[in-house]
């Protein structure tokens, strides 16, 4: 005979609901205001008398932290081997430990990143916020990309980027020496060299990639140690109103990379932060808050 299952204790489950859900609402509150509240949360939750943070899904934890979504939130369960179905009451000595020190390591001090890549859709200010980083954080090395493209007007060999022919481009594939590359918006070819790359890290200089979506795709698998910055912008219309005021491209090249914007924006899970491009100064201060460095963001 089965036995009958035990009867379900319908109050206690939804005083630990809505216990969870004030504790998730307590997370984004106190980071909304600047407060870094997450170990707390986290200690708080050892103790079963605090039942909120105890009876908290360690998946709703997570989520209720900025710009950490299903897929990273997912991917850090993996790294830290918890699993989705743990409440932050219910974790191991280990299992707590390793949470404590990612938190650690996201919240306080960022831990620097030794290769960070930036990426995000045409027009939300790659080159922009990537130029303002060259000229006011020079402790950052900007890797200088090659491209088959022609200069613009003002862009200097070696410093925007280095001006090669289609064969010198199949040369460096065919060496190997180019770390990724791609053809971008279904033209020129552009690449990041891996010998300066690996010069400035050597040198312990903090490297900052600005690259298109299948360039950072190729970075995340050849370098997993590589931090993503997905940069965003404000709003559509936002992102809209810059391609369309840089006048650089057609009407019909424009319908174009809104096409591909549409797919990138909805790529920015795939990254491990996220920087709304806002005014340039601020975005860039943020991101290289984001590599490690000591000046702190606005
Ligand atoms: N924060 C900002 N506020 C207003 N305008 C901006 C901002 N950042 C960049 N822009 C403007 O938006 C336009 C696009 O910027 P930029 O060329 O740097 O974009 P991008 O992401 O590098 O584009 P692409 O991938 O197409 O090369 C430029 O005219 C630039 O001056
Ligand atoms: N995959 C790579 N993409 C790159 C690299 N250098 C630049 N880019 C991207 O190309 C477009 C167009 O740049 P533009 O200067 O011609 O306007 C832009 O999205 C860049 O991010 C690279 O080395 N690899």
């Amino acid at each position: 005979m089965t036995a009958a299952p035990p009867p379900v204790d319908r109050a206690a489950a939804s005083r630990a609901a809505v216990a969870a859900r004030r504790a998730r609402a307590e997370v984004k509150r106190a980071i909304a205001s600047g407060e870094r509240p997450t170990v707390e949360v986290l200690d708080a939750s050892a103790d079963p008398a605090n039942a909120a943070e105890h009876s908290l899904r360690v998946t709703n934890f997570l989520l209720a932290i900025p710009h950490i979504g299903q897929t990273k939130m997912t991917r850090i369960l993996e790294q830290l081997a918890i699993s989705p179905s743990k409440r932050l009451g219910g974790l191991g000595v280990k299992q707590r430990e390793r949470l404590r020190e990612f938190l650690v390591r996201r919240g306080g001090a960022v831990a620097p990143a030794a290769l960070t890549v930036l990426a995000g859709p045409t027009a939300v200010g790659k080159g922009t916020v990537a130029g303002y980083v060259r000229d006011h954080y020079p402790e950052v090395a900007l890797a200088v990309s090659v491209t088959t493209r022609a200069p613009r007007p003002g862009e200097i060999e070696g410093v925007h980027y280095h001006f090669v022919s289609d064969t010198e481009f199949d040369r460096l594939v065919d060496d190997d020496e180019l770390l990724e590359y791609a053809t971008v918006h279904n033209s020129y070819r552009y690449g990041t060299p891996r010998s300066s790359v690996r010069a400035a890290l050597e040198r312990g200089r903090p490297v900052l990639l600005e690259i298109d979506l299948q360039g950072a795709r190729q970075v995340r698998e050849r370098m997993p140690e590589a931090r993503l910055v997905f940069l965003a912008p404000p709003s559509w219309d936002e992102l809209v109103r810059r391609l369309v005021g840089r006048g650089t491209e057609s009407a019909e090249e424009q319908a174009r990379r809104l096409r591909t914007a549409e797919v990138e924006l909805a790529a920015q899970d795939e990254f491990d932060e996220l920087v709304v491009n806002d005014t340039v100064p601020e975005a860039a201060g943020r991101l290289v808050h984001l590599m490690g460095l000591t000046k702190e963001h606005a």
